[in-house]
């Protein structure tokens, strides 16, 4: 993404002389940071000195990459108050209704706002904005600038695919609402605003229509299919032992032992006797003339030379030919096909191209990950009263990594529309695939879906039956991808699980089959759960009980709760209430879609489930007739019998 840099001027007799006491300037500093990701930021304070002022200026306005100059301080009424006089001659255009907004906004706020003197202009393709020297007022003076500095940016520097945009989002805001647009609201609270006008698709029917638009690698699978080796592996006789190479045609008893052969020496082209050997190393190339070896484990040490070496052996078994040797081309042979099936795996492809001698990768999508949210603070940042911390870049860093995925880009976005359209526009230069959380839903300040249509993206959906994760939204425009998250965190978890991953997986050339998360089946613990209106994806620890999966659900499952993905090993996929079944019971078997197969280490060996029986199945069962997590009822004695005899089959299937 392009950056833009700011320049931050602290002008300041007292702040010059003592740069502890500037406040302004870094309060100034983190406001455009919040702001827009990508701001670089140059600052400076000088003491109210007008030539020194403008010289400062001047040289940040000479920049071509500082784009907007923000001053604070120096805009009053006192004798060596001249910040205003030092920026005029520097303009070539004033900007009096943006000195206006700031003033009137200010005077909301106080009446001392008529006391600054502040100027806004342009000067070449920079912005200069004087604000006064309070942080308080910087506050102020920012929030008013803020949402107008796209735009005012894009206009300066004739941009004019943004500018259109920014210009069709002002003119849906004079009809919709004074503040922002939103395609699925009215802001005069007709049926719109109330009700999404996107219909809720099953969760696999939205799956289908993301791997119908996303375009799968397919030259990778008929390339690497086509595929064959160019070279032997290995590409000579290669010992399979530490021991001695000859001749299957001596005998056992003693050899004169020539020298040694490691790995990486030449064949060996001596003549070989029968009763002579060479020492020899796992892997090393065979003598031309041996055909066998015997391990050193099958020998005798019987004599050194001066030297310290081994001169004489004896060998204990009978030599056979082709005894520990591996012959040439006997894992691959030259001009064999390299991959007997398709595997997308990288470890698989990236190794075996290796092996080879292939000097190449698996390509992977380009992808992005935005969080967006005006309350998001990143995590290390001192916490705030009405602030959270981003979990949700962190997360889907972690799987994206956890898939053997990279993320070229990670941003936090404001909740505002017009940059949440440019910086969107930007990211799509350098990536293929954006996967952001939140604003997705029903909220005056949820941007993505308007963005989005500025942009020109076709919204294939913007809701799914599904729970959770309903406002999950998909979008594409030619070869780019938009997956729309929702952003309470538990909600980002399962649609990058259902909806996310097999899409980058079928990007990247993976088979349809192997693109979603493996599903077995699980049988319920909890002794009686409510069903939602909505299909429900409930996360839930896996014990192995027997070779059977016996799935406990992990706590308070609302969406916002983080806590529920611990030692979440599956994805239970319960049904949608019906009249006739409006809660399931423990022994029920559903569907589980594996996260992470840990679980495996929770397994229960039938020894120890006989003697368990009497009481309950295993320790933690025994205690399990309460879960820890509900307090329900969570195990019924009479259910072992049933629960015994299943067996737990594979499907793949969301
Ligand atoms: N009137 C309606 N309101 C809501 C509906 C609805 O159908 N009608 N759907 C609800 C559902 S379901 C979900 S899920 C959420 C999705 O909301 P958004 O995608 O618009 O996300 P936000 O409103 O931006 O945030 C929701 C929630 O998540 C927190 N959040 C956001 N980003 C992060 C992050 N990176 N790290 C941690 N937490 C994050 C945010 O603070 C909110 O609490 O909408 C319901 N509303
Ligand atoms: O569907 Mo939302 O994702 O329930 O919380
Ligand atoms: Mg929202």
């Amino acid at each position: 993404m392009e950056s833009i840099t700011f320049g931050v001027l602290t002008i300041s007799d007292s702040c010059y002389q003592e740069p502890a006491k500037d406040s302004s300037g870094p309060r100034l500093m983190s406001l455009i940071r919040a702001a827009f990701t990508n701001a670089q930021v140059v600052a400076s304070v000088l003491p109210d000195e007008r030539d020194l002022i403008q010289r400062e200026l001047r040289k940040w306005i000479d920049r071509s990459d500082v784009r907007v100059i923000i001053t604070t301080g120096g805009t009053g009424f006192a004798p060596r108050d001249v910040t205003p006089e030092a920026t005029k001659p520097l303009l070539d255009k004033e900007c009096m209704q943006m000195s206006f907004a700031i003033a009137l906004a200010s005077l909301k706020k106080t009446k001392f706002a008529a006391l600054s003197r502040g100027l806004c202009g342009i000067a070449g393709n920079t912005l200069v904005l004087n604000f006064p020297g309070s942080e308080r007022a910087v506050v102020d003076c920012f929030e008013v600038v803020q949402e107008l500095l796209p735009h005012a940016l894009s206009l300066i520097s004739d941009n004019v695919k943004l500018v259109q945009a920014t210009h069709e989002a002002m003119q849906t805001e004079t009809v919709a609402s004074p503040r922002h647009v939103c395609p699925h609201k009215t802001g005069a609270g007709d049926a719109n605003d109330r009700n999404s006008p996107y219909p809720m698709l099953p969760v696999l029917e939205a799956l289908d229509i993301i791997l119908q638009h996303v375009q799968r690698h397919t030259q990778l699978e008929q390339q690497l299919m086509n595929l064959q080796s160019p070279v032997h592996i290995p590409p000579f006789r290669a010992s399979i032992k530490d021991g001695y190479a000859m001749k299957s045609t001596g005998f056992a008893g003693s050899k004169r032992v020539l020298g040694c052969i490691a790995a990486g020496d030449g064949i060996e082209p001596h003549p070989l006797q029968e009763d002579e050997c060479f020492k020899i190393n796992t892997g090393a190339p065979l003598p031309e003339h041996a055909d066998c070896v015997v391990q050193v484990e099958d020998t005798k040490l019987l004599q050194r030379d001066k030297y310290g070496e081994e001169s004489l052996v004896e060998i204990l078994v009978e030599p056979t030919a082709g005894l520990d040797v591996r012959a040439i081309g006997h894992d691959m042979a030259a001009g064999d096909k390299v991959f007997p099936q398709f595997d997308a795996s990288p470890v698989v492809i990236n190794s075996l191209l290796a092996a080879v001698g292939i000097q190449q990768s698996v390509p992977k999508p380009k992808i992005a990950i935005i969080s967006t949210g005006s309350e998001l603070l990143a995590p290390g940042q001192p916490a705030q009263p009405d602030k959270i911390f981003d979990s949700n870049s962190s997360m889907l860093a972690a799987l994206l990594q956890q898939f053997g995925f990279d993320c070229e880009q990670q941003h936090v976005l404001v909740d505002d529309l017009s940059s949440t359209t440019i910086n969107l526009d930007k990211l799509f230069d350098a990536v293929d695939f954006v996967i952001c959380s939140g604003g997705v839903s029903m909220g005056d300040k949820d941007f993505i879906k308007p963005a989005l249509q500025h942009l020109q993206f076709k919204l294939h959906f913007g809701r799914v039956n599904m729970k959770p994760g309903k406002p999950f939204t998909f979008a594409s425009k030619s070869d780019k991808y938009f997956f729309g998250l929702p952003g309470n965190p538990v909600s980002a978890f399962v649609t990058f699980h259902l909806f996310a991953l097999p899409a980058i997986r079928w990007a990247a050339g993976w088979q349809r089959a192997q693109c979603s998360l493996p599903v077995v089946n699980v049988s319920l613990l909890n002794e009686s759960l409510e069903l939602d209106a909505r299909p429900e994806y409930v996360r839930a620890s896996v014990t192995s009980i027997n070779g059977e999966l016996y799935a406990i659900v992990t706590g308070d499952q609302i969406s916002s709760r983080l806590k529920s993905i611990v030692r979440a090993d599956v994805l239970v996929h319960l049904p949608a209430r019906s009249a006739a079944r409006t809660t399931v019971r423990a022994g029920e078997i559903f569907p589980a879609s594996i996260l992470r197969n840990d679980f495996i280490s929770n397994y229960k060996s039938a020894s120890e489930v006989a003697k368990n029986t009497k009481s309950a199945f295993t320790p933690e069962l025994q205690g399990a007739s309460e879960c820890p997590f509900t307090g329900q009822k969570t195990f019924k004695t009479e259910s072992f019998g049933s629960i015994f005899v299943l067996f737990l089959g594979w499907n793949r299937q969301i």
